[in-house]
């Protein structure tokens, strides 16, 4: 299937993810708690976004079991999610709340959050949405089966943050690959070069994000809190 070969191809980039300082530091269960914090300002605002897009992608939809599934999806960006960042806010020892009042979107997070929105609006099908959406699931999924499969997190701080992303994607994937693959049954072939681009330049975005705290990415300015705050 068509969203067989994205994930084939999105291989080699989990990999280079799973090996990168964030991941590492999870598995270690000694990652910088700067790190944490910062990718908990990024992650909460790029949640929200992601549940106004599921919203953008419901109005192409005509399947209404589908539509049904993705309203439940938007309840779990928004308040199911927020189980692994209080994983997150415990490891760092400091409250959840206070942590992510003064999140932005950060160079990453802010291209990444485009590339969404972008889709979404340039094209009617659904599918361009959704291949700049899944890898969000996707990754992470893969991402916490691998580490589960390489290591035993006994005793480690962060091992439920991993627990939760290896059970809660997977009823996800079916619905929007189901929904990728037929669509791409029809695509003529420059249709599919922009959906196999929409997913494998998330995946990257993925990666792009945890380096991005790691780094502690910001913008090279700072404008009145009043305008940043508009967007919270
Ligand atoms: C940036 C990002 N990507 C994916 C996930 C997992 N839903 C997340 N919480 N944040």
């Amino acid at each position: 299937m068509f969203t067989d070969e994205l994930k084939q191809q999105a291989g080699p980039i989990i990999e280079s993810i799973y090996h990168d300082d964030f991941i590492q530091g999870i598995i270690r269960g000694d990652i910088d708690k700067e790190a944490i914090r910062h990718y908990l300002k990024a992650d909460h605002l790029y949640l929200n976004e992601f549940a106004k897009i599921y919203s953008l992608l419901i109005a192409k939809l005509d399947d209404r079991d589908g539509i049904n599934f993705l309203l439940g999806q938007i309840d779990f960006v928004l308040n199911g999610e927020i189980e692994a960042h209080q994983t997150m806010a415990a490891y760092v020892g400091e409250d959840y709340e206070k942590i992510i009042r003064d999140g932005e979107w950060y160079p990453s997070s802010d291209h990444y959050i485009k590339h969404m929105y972008y889709n979404a609006l340039r094209y009617d099908d659904a599918s361009f949405t959704i291949c700049a959406m899944a890898p969000c699931p996707y990754v992470y999924q893969q991402l916490a089966l691998k580490i589960t499969e390489r290591h035993d997190l006994t005793g480690n701080p962060l091992k439920p943050w991993v627990d939760f992303y290896t059970v809660n994607m997977d009823e996800l994937m079916v619905h929007l690959d189901g929904w990728v693959n037929s669509f791409a049954e029809q695509a003529t072939e420059s249709e599919l070069d922009i959906l196999r681009r929409n997913f494998l330049e998330s995946c990257v975005h993925e990666r792009r994000f945890f380096n991005m705290a790691v780094r502690q990415e910001v913008w090279e300015f700072h404008v009145k809190d009043s305008i940043i705050n508009s967007r919270n």
